[in-house]
């Protein structure tokens, strides 16, 4: 009977009640940690979608956004999930078979039925915005741009989507919308950040929008957006210049040279070897030039290319008027503009022509550029089309055009100088989601970018799970340190009296 209680007493293993508390607590940290992860991991998300339609002056594009179903009204991030070029010209250039205009949209609408989940399709807003090509022919023909409309609404209405309708844009919509779409795709509404201004250069017009200390909006009304942003309050400058897009403001140029209704027009804006035979009535088609058409005109004239930059500079300029202002400063034409401020995204045309002549670079000093443009607009017209077989000949031919039309406007109409031109950043994307108007202009019409800021969690899923787990551990830890407490001693103290 001794032996067998010295034995029990020596026996160094814990009792079996230690070793159900043990084993009970070890089930209860793998359980509760498991509970933790799995009941805080992510479910699959889900999306909601919006689609925008940018019938611009030159083509329309389709664009698909995406951002979670569960945080819609707030905190989810919208981003672009696809896009379409439509085929063909702008609705614009449909003014006088207006059916083509529905017609030209059907193969994008179908790209879009594919991309959006089929039972999201009715509850998915599809906006069209119209810009400057449609402005311009709403000026000069607005049953034809109404036909256009009805014909673009018609098979609209016909896909599955909840089509919220069509209209033109305002030129301060277009800017401020732009400007929304840099600013949030920057992450800088939301943190209350500085804010970048917006450049934007279309076919037909063309919209600076930007913040400045200089501007509260009483000098020129006209031009001030207010937003008040995720808590933020927002004065923004913006104007919108028709015919300043860059098709436009071609036509105006080649129109000033074609004032005397000459035969042969020299242009240095183009190549030498560059021989084109066009109308006069294509040329003077547009409201932005039509004004100007000389009385007596041939029918045609051969536009005939001198390449030669600085010549190219000073016709350019001769589109610009500087000499009237009634405000304390003004771009041109007599539009007020605050002093430039901050950094700058260019998009649109401005990005494709600078990227097109390798001159995206900004911290290149702005002589630079003009040496390599100059150098560029000096090549003969056959070596630019060999060094370039693949690109469309109609905007190679114009590239020597576009990339002084662009260096004008920022340096002698919105008064960028050498130093300030490195505030620019030319650019496609942010984030992968196209720099343009329609974001901003979804973001507004879906309400989902709030006035006051949203309340964030104050802790990140991860960080919770985390701190969950650990808490948990921890506390699992301290109850077997007071199981061991209670039980070790008294086997211990059994021990010690043999
Ligand atoms: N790879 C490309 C694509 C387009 N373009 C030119 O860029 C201009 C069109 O720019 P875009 O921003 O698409 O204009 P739109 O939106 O069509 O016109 P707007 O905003 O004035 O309505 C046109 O002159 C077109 O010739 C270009 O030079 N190179
Ligand atoms: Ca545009």
């Amino acid at each position: 009977m001794s032996a067998q209680r010295e034995m029990k007493e020596k026996n160094p293993w814990p009792t079996p009640v230690t070793i159900i508390i043990i084993v009970i607590g070890v089930i209860a940290i793998v359980a509760l940690v498991t509970v933790a992860v799995l009941q805080n991991k992510p479910v699959p998300q889900k999306y909601k979608y919006g689609i925008v339609l940018d019938a611009g002056s030159s083509h329309t594009a389709l664009y698909i956004y995406q951002w979670p179903a569960e945080k819609d009204n707030n905190t989810g991030r919208v981003e672009q999930t696809h896009s379409c070029k439509v085929k063909g010209k702008g609705i614009s250039s449909y003014a006088s078979e207006p059916w083509k205009a529905g017609e030209s949209l059907k193969e994008c609408m179908g790209e879009a039925e594919e991309t959006v989940p089929k039972e999201r399709a009715h509850e998915t807003p599809l906006y069209l915005g119209a810009t400057a090509g449609m402005r311009l022919l709403d000026i000069v023909n607005s049953s034809a741009s109404k036909n256009v409309f009805q014909a673009v609404e018609n098979a609209l209405r016909n896909s599955p989507f909840s089509y919220q309708g069509a209209r033109i844009l305002s030129g301060q919509e277009e800017g401020a919308f732009g400007w929304v779409t840099v600013n949030y795709l920057d992450d800088r509404l939301k943190q209350g950040l500085k804010t970048t201004g917006a450049l934007d250069l279309g076919g037909a017009s063309t919209q600076i929008s930007f913040i400045s200390n200089d501007f509260d909006g009483s000098e020129s009304p006209i031009n001030s957006v207010n937003f008040r942003l995720y808590g933020n309050d927002y004065n923004l400058y913006t104007h919108s210049f028709l015919c300043y897009g860059k098709d436009q403001a071609l036509k105006m140029v080649v129109a000033n040279h074609t004032q005397s209704g000459a035969t042969t027009v020299l242009d240095p804006c183009f190549h030498s070897g560059y021989n084109e035979t066009k109308n006069y009535s294509v040329l003077y088609d547009s409201p932005c030039v039509s004004g100007r058409k000389p009385q007596e005109v041939p029918e045609k004239f051969d536009h005939i290319g001198k390449g030669n930059f600085q010549e190219c500079q000073e016709v350019v300029k001769s589109v610009f008027n500087f000499t009237s202002c009634k405000y304390s400063r003004c771009s041109f034409n007599g539009v007020f503009q605050p002093l430039l401020q901050g950094p700058f995204g260019a998009f649109s045309a401005y990005y494709f022509v600078m990227n097109f002549l390798n001159l995206t670079d900004t911290s290149m000093p702005l002589e630079t550029v003009k040496e390599k443009l100059s150098q560029y607009c000096a090549t003969s017209w056959d070596k630019i089309k060999i060094q370039h077989p693949t690109v469309n000949v109609k905007y190679l031919a114009e590239y020597c055009f576009s990339g002084t039309y662009i260096l004008t406007l920022l340096t002698e109409g919105y008064d960028f100088t050498a130093v300030t031109y490195s505030n620019i950043k030319f650019i496609k994307k942010i984030k992968g989601s196209d720099a343009g108007w329609t974001l901003g202009y979804m973001l507004n019409l879906t309400n989902m970018i709030p006035a006051e800021a949203p309340d964030s969690p104050p802790l990140p899923h991860a960080g919770y799970v985390s701190i969950v787990t650990i808490m948990t551990i921890l506390l699992i830890g301290l109850l077997l340190l007071l199981a061991l407490r209670i039980f070790w001693p008294r086997c211990s103290k059994k021990t010690q009296i043999v």
